[in-house]
């Protein structure tokens, strides 16, 4: 049996439910994160917690929860559902239940829920082979519209790019600014090679400030690759020596392909596939101890 966590009690899985007034149902009104346990390390789960204070910060709700309160919920639900390698959590915080307006004032309480799962991996032939990606007419949100770095449950913009991916017959989509620099894809970040740099999008252009991003740029630099944060054009990825995506459930994919243009020799390079072996010592290190 597998139980959910919600708002102070681990119930069935089949009595984890919200109620149709909660404003994350009505209105996408919430935040969420989605986290990584290896072999019982929670992965930079500190830097998933900041992530989502701020974003509730950003959208003015307040988690009636201290960060340590969090983090002793979710190693609670992972011992209740007996997971101990590999899992993925999905952690939602809601406006709660409200009225049919919108307005957030009428949100008394938060809702908190918390989903651990054995984690679903991604194929392993796309690691081995690589992802085709195509360049998606459908821009990521402005920051001036919906901020990107708010990790909200406002996903119909990722799901609209993932869609158009699909019709196009592609493993993933690159999503462009309204300025027409690359963003990242469709809930991953995204990292080009060129000759001795590594590149990845600012996070001013427009993307989520991944934690995978993030400690692949730590680790990076630590090897003495020469990473820097700039903006950069589909040309640049058309012309990159090697291209890779991050994300917490994609950890370190390689692109072979963009907009039918093969990237270099259209295998997955060597600098990504180093980076993403480097990546996989550092997970089981770098996190909390859910069975210390
Ligand atoms: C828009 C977006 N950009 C980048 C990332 C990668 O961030 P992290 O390195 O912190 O995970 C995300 C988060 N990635 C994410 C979120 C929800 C679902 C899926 C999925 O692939 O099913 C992926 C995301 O949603």
């Amino acid at each position: 049996c597998r139980y959910i966590y919600m708002n102070g009690q681990l119930v069935e899985k089949e009595k984890a439910v919200v109620s149709v007034y909660d404003h994350g149902f009505l209105y996408g009104d919430g935040i969420f994160e989605g986290i990584r346990m290896y072999d019982g390390n929670v992965f930079r789960l500190r830097e998933h917690l900041e992530r989502l204070y701020d974003s509730a910060r950003s959208i003015l709700l307040n988690i009636p929860y201290t960060m340590s309160e969090l983090e002793d919920i979710i190693v609670e639900t992972l011992r209740k559902n007996k997971l101990y390698d590999t899992a993925y959590i999905r952690l939602v915080v809601s406006r709660g239940v409200g009225d049919l307006g919108l307005d957030p004032t009428k949100c008394k309480t938060p809702n908190l829920i918390v989903i651990a799962e054995q984690l679903a991996l991604f194929p392993k032939e796309l690691y081995d082979v690589g992802i085709s990606m195509v360049t998606v007419p459908t821009r990521r949100n402005r920051p001036d519209i919906l901020s990107p770095k708010v990790k909200s449950l406002n996903y119909l913009n990722n799901i609209m790019v993932k869609a158009e991916a699909n019709m196009a017959g592609a493993n993933e989509a690159l999503t462009l600014n309204t300025e027409g620099y690359v963003a990242e894809g469709s809930g991953q970040n995204i990292f080009i090679v060129k000759g001795k740099k590594l590149l990845t999008p600012p996070s001013y252009v427009g993307a989520l400030e991944g934690i995978t991003r993030n400690a692949i740029i730590d680790l990076a630099r630590d090897l003495g690759y020469d990473v820097r944060e700039e903006p950069f054009t589909r040309h640049d990825v058309y012309v990159a020596d090697e291209v890779f995506l991050t994300g917490t459930a994609a950890e370190v994919i390689p692109v072979v392909s963009l907009d039918a243009r093969m990237i270099a020799d259209g295998k997955p390079g060597k600098e990504t596939h180093n980076l993403l072996n480097h990546f996989r010592k550092l997970v089981v290190e770098d996190g909390l101890k859910v069975y210390p």
